[in-house]
Formats: structure tokens, sequence, C-alpha cells
């Protein structure tokens, strides 16, 4: 399995290792990330994204910043505003902030301690995505039938979204070992094409049978009952269940529900924010207009023509028929708010 983030033991050039995800699928290569600079470049540039692999990138870039504090002479206020810088890279993930938060925890108790706060942040994440994949797997088989199933996704919710073994997309490995996974459409995912790019390239070395579509044939494709049930990922999912996701999630979520089939959210518990209310309180990241309006580097639209391109949508959770973490499947719609706490723990599961 491809692991989009791992940490190099080297000594005092100890650094990060990504794969660089702006170049999948044409080329694998890789980037030694040895500076706090380099780190926050590749995530705002999404090298490296998916908001559990952020959540990774947050825990190594602290140590990563206490490196280069040492080498460099930062002083304490110094690394602070560097693991700052980290944590605020990108706004909408909340595993960005909350993994540069929690090894941050650990950094007067030095480098080592914090390094082995990160490599538990990643090690967790693998544990909690091959559990989650095993809720949501039986819940849909549960509720849908033990049968080959069809499914629709958005995004790249895979490995290379997360330390290892992905969210949504690990449900779709898990039911394809289980031989019930028929088909997955696979959303091309506008305008980074996240889905063209990086699903369907783990779709295809994982031997899973899969179409790529436009964005805009999801919803068509889920009415004309061409699919059982949708799965993504998520951002952040709020204390009511108000999940941010890759825009164009909630047409999905929609139009699930006007053909009466589940539409799933699946995330690490890590991903939870209960200190977010509901969703119109997350912060939507807007990306530059060239995303938009240039396509492989060619400006295509007429000069001058702005663009809005918000990076992530919010599904209410009302459009939300199971919310799967490793600590179990919440389902909003029947059970009583909030469905988490901000005592971290999963209040319906
Ligand atoms: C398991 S990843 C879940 C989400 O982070 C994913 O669906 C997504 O929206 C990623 O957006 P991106 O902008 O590519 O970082």
């Amino acid at each position: 399995m491809i692991r989009a983030i791992e940490w190099v033991d080297a000594g005092a050039d100890s650094h990060i290792r990504l794969i660089d995800q702006t170049l999948l699928p044409a080329e694998e290569t890789f980037l030694e990330v040895g500076e706090v600079a380099q780190l926050i470049d590749a995530i705002q540039r999404l090298a490296v994204r998916g908001a559990p692999a952020l959540g990774a990138a947050g825990g190594y870039g602290v140590a990563l910043a206490l490196l280069e504090g040492s080498r460099s002479g930062w002083s304490a206020e110094e690394v602070d505003a560097a693991i700052a810088s980290i944590a605020n890279a990108r706004p909408t993930a909340v595993n960005l902030a909350w993994g540069a938060g929690r090894a941050g925890r650990f950094r007067a108790e030095g480098f080592e301690r914090v390094l082995a706060e990160a490599h538990a942040i990643a090690a967790e994440d693998e544990r909690a995505n091959r559990e989650l994949s095993r809720l949501g797997a039986d819940w849909l088989l549960d509720r849908i039938g033990h049968r080959p199933l069809r499914a629709i996704t958005h995004c790249n919710t895979g490995a290379l979204a997360t330390a290892a073994w992905g969210t949504a997309y690990g449900i779709l490995h898990e039911l394809h070992d289980r031989g019930m996974l028929e088909l997955v459409y696979a959303d091309e995912t506008r305008p980074l094409l996240q889905g063209t790019r990086l699903t369907s390239w783990e779709l295809h070395r994982d031997g899973i049978p899969h179409l790529v579509q436009v964005d805009g044939a999801a919803s068509s494709t889920i009415l004309r009952g061409l699919v059982d049930f949708a799965v993504i990922g998520a951002d952040r999912i709020t204390a009511d269940g108000d999940t941010a996701n890759k825009v164009g999630s909630v047409a999905l979520a929609l139009a699930c529900q006007r053909r009466g089939i589940p539409f799933v959210v699946a995330a690490p518990h890590s991903t939870v924010d209960p200190g977010t209310a509901t969703g119109d309180l997350i912060e939507i990241e807007e990306r530059g207009d060239e995303e938009v309006l240039a396509f492989g580097g060619v400006t295509v639209a007429t000069p001058g023509v702005r663009a809005f391109n918000p990076a992530f949508d919010v599904t209410p959770h009302d459009l939300i028929s199971a919310i799967v973490t490793e600590r179990g499947v919440v389902e909003p719609g029947s059970q009583p708010q909030p469905l988490f706490r901000a005592d971290s723990e999963t209040v319906a599961a």
C-alpha cells in the first residue's frame, strides 16, 4: 500500500517524505521535506492533502519545526510561530490543526517525545480507518442487502488522503475484499481532479472495477438508479453532524435523499470537531481563480473573467444517512442532538 506521508530518520537531516500528489498519476515523485516553509508550500498546493493525511502532516510538522529550530537557533516564540503556520496552512480540514496541536502539546518535552506523538497519530489513523471500513461495510450490507453493491464516491479518500488505507475508499476496499462491490462511479472532482487522477489510480492498483464520470453526471447517475449508495469522506464534522467535504459532495446527498438511497460519511474520529456546533460556522477554503479558469496550465476562460472557487461544501446532517467512525455508526436522522460532544466522545454511537 502506498504511504502518502512518512518520517525519514536521518539524524539531524531527518525529514518528511511525501509522494507529490500534484504529479500523480503521470509521475511517482517523492518530496523530501526538511523545512517548515517547504511543508507549508506542499500543503497549500496539495502535494499532501486529504484530512487524515493533513493530520499526520500536522504532527510530523511539529517535529520538523523543532529540528529546524534547533538547527537555525530559533527562539521558543519562533518555533511556536512555525507550528502555528503549519496548523493554519489550510482552514477547512480540522485534522491539520488537530494534529499540530496534539504533537505541539509535547514540545516542552523535546523532539523525541513530539516525534513519538506524531508516529502515534499516523498509526492510530491506520487502525481507525481499517475499523471504520469494517463497520461501514457491515452497515451498508445490512441496510441494502448482502449482494454486490454499486457505489458512487467523490474526491479522493484512499491511502493517499490518509496515513494509510483510506476512509470512504476503505469501505469500498473492504466491500471489494468481501466480494460485495460490483462497480464504483468515481467523480472526476473539479477543478483539481482528485477523482480522475488519484481515486482512479488507487482503484486501478487495487483491481476495483470503476468508471470515472464528470461531476455534473453524479446526481443523474443517482436518480437513474445506477448506484445503491454514496460514500464520501470528510474534512470536518460538526457537533450536529453537518459535514464539510470536497465541493460537489452536497449534490450527491441531495440526489440520494430524492432517490431514497443511503448517503454515508466516513471519517476517523479525529475529523469530528465537537467544538463547532453547526456547518455554517465552518470556514470554507477559497482557492485561486486559475484552478477553475485554466485547464492543463492553459487559460480557457475569457481574459479578465473571475472565478468563484470554494474548495469544500457542507452537507447538512439531515441529508446524511450514517456517519461512520472507528467508534461506531451514527445515524443523524434518528439520534438526538448533539451527535458529538466537546469531551470528544461520540454521544450517539
Ligand atoms: C479521507 S480524505 C476526506 C477529505 O479530506 C477529502 O474527501 C477531501 O475533500 C480532500 O480535499 P483536498 O482539497 O484534496 O485536500
